[in-house]
This record gives C-alpha cells, structure tokens and sequence, in this order.
C-alpha cells in the first residue's frame, strides 16, 4: 500500500475506535463463490472521517457492512471500541449497533407515517434511552431541521430528509457513524450540506465517521481517502482534495 503524509489534525486524534485485521469476505461457494474482501486490515481513529473509495465492485460496501456488523464475515477481526464483533451472537450484535453505532445510507430510510422529529427520535426510543434534550436540539438546529419537525417525509426534500437521516444516526452519540454513499440521491447543493454537517460532527462533536462514496468531492470532505481495488486496500490518500482523489483514481484506472 501507498501512502501519503500524515492528517493535519493526526496529533489531536483519539485511539482506535474500529480495527479491521485480515478481513475476508467470499460469497456463495463452489465455481460461483466471489471473494468480496481479500485481507483488508484498518485502524479508524476517534474523531476521524474517512472515506472508502474505488472501483464498482471493489468492496467497498462489503466492506462497510463487515466493519458494521451488518454482515458476516469469512475469516478476520472486527473490534469496535474494546468489543470483538465478529464472534458476537444475532442479539447482542443487533444491541450494539443500536446503542453504539449511527448509520445513514443513500435512501434515506425514514418511517413514512413518522414525523421528522420522530424518526430521529426513534432509535433512543426503541432503545428505551431518554434522548438527551440539549444534545437532540444542538442537532436538530445544526442540521436546520428546527422548522421541519413536525413535517413528515413525503412534505420534505431529498436534502432534508436526509438531513433527518444524520440526526437520527447522531442522537445515540454512537461510537462510529457508518454512511453509504450518502450523498447519492441528492442534488450538489444538498449533498454538500449533508457533507459539511458531517465534518462539523466530526470537527465540533469528536464523532467518528466512516463513509463509502463514488463521488471525489465527498471524499475531499474526510481526513483521508481509503482506495480498494478487488477487494483490497491499495493506496490510503490523507488531508484529500478533489484533484488529489482524482489523480489516485486515475492512477488506479491506467
Ligand atoms: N450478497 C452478495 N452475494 C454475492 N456476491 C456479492 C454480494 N454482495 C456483493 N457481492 C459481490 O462482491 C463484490 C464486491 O461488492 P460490493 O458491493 O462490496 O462492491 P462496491 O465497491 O461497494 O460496488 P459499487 O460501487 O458498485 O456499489 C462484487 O463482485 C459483488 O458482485
């Protein structure tokens, strides 16, 4: 693997909050088994943001979901905080990722017959936590959605729902904030809005976010750039531009 100087702001990070070690992943068996990860090792520090770019069909969101637990994995480790996850039964799997891990994905997977203000809410409340009242409003008015609360998803943007999606993720105050391209489904404006919010969460709330996206703008939004290629890391590109990212992509495609 390549890689480039340090992070700016490297000195000011936590210790590890997600270590993936020899990660491997194969789907199906016999002469149709595809091996979707093939020995991916990475540290994720507290309070970083990164990216995780790459081809289609590289492994990016098998990645994604192996460091999430929401896939399995064929053999390696997956440690979130001092918790090995990849040994750990269906209920206390599901228990973690409900009370220490936030997710946003390209849909933005509301609950169409909830309110904006009770879809964030949703997630403290099947957890049976009182969300905490100063940490929902710093949030909610960060994010804008001050004036949408009581506003369903159909009577909202694609930026807005989306933008509910992130306050929903960060009302736990989750260990690891795992997105999805989450930018995908929305126009340049609004997805640099969902972006800038998720750097003031990393830069201002110290959460940590881990992001998968196709788009060299997003990127440019994180600490540094992870680069799969079939399945491995090949190139880690840190303090990332838009020109940077583009020139390792090219790199990558010649
Ligand atoms: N459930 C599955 N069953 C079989 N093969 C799968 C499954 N999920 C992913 N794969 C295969 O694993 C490889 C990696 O897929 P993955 O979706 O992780 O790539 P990706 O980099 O996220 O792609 P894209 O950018 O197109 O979303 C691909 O060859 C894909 O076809």
């Amino acid at each position: 693997m390549t890689q480039t100087t340090a992070a700016p702001h490297a000195a000011q990070l936590g210790g590890p909050v997600a270590v993936a070690t020899d990660l491997v992943k194969s789907y199906g068996t016999g002469d149709g088994a595809v091996t979707a990860l093939r020995g991916v090792s990475a540290v994720f520090a507290r309070g970083q943001f990164t990216a995780i770019m790459g081809p289609s069909g590289s492994g990016k969101s098998t990645f994604l979901h192996c460091l999430a637990g929401l896939d399995t994995v064929t053999s390696g480790s997956v440690r979130i905080g001092d918790v090995e996850i990849t040994g750990l039964s269906r209920t206390r799997l599901t228990k973690l990722r409900r009370d220490r891990l936030g997710f946003v994905f390209q849909s933005f997977n509301l609950l169409p017959m909830l309110t904006a203000e009770e879809n964030i809410r949703l997630t403290g409340r099947l957890g049976n936590r009182r969300a905490d009242r100063r940490w929902f409003d710093t949030i909610v008015d960060a994010l804008g959605l001050r004036g949408r609360l009581s506003h369903r998803p159909s009577e909202l943007s694609g930026g807005q729902q989306q933008r509910v999606a992130v306050a929903r993720a960060l009302l736990t105050r989750p260990e690891v904030l795992f997105a999805d391209e989450p930018t995908g489904n929305l126009d340049s404006r609004s997805g640099a809005e969902v972006l800038g919010f998720l750097r003031t969460a990393v830069d201002d709330y110290r959460q940590t976010v881990i992001m998968v996206t196709h788009d060299p703008g997003a990127a440019a939004h994180a600490d540094r750039v992870l680069f799969l290629a079939d399945g491995m890391i090949v190139h880690e590109l840190a303090a990332p531009t838009i020109d940077g990212v583009h020139a390792v992509m090219r790199r990558m495609e010649g």
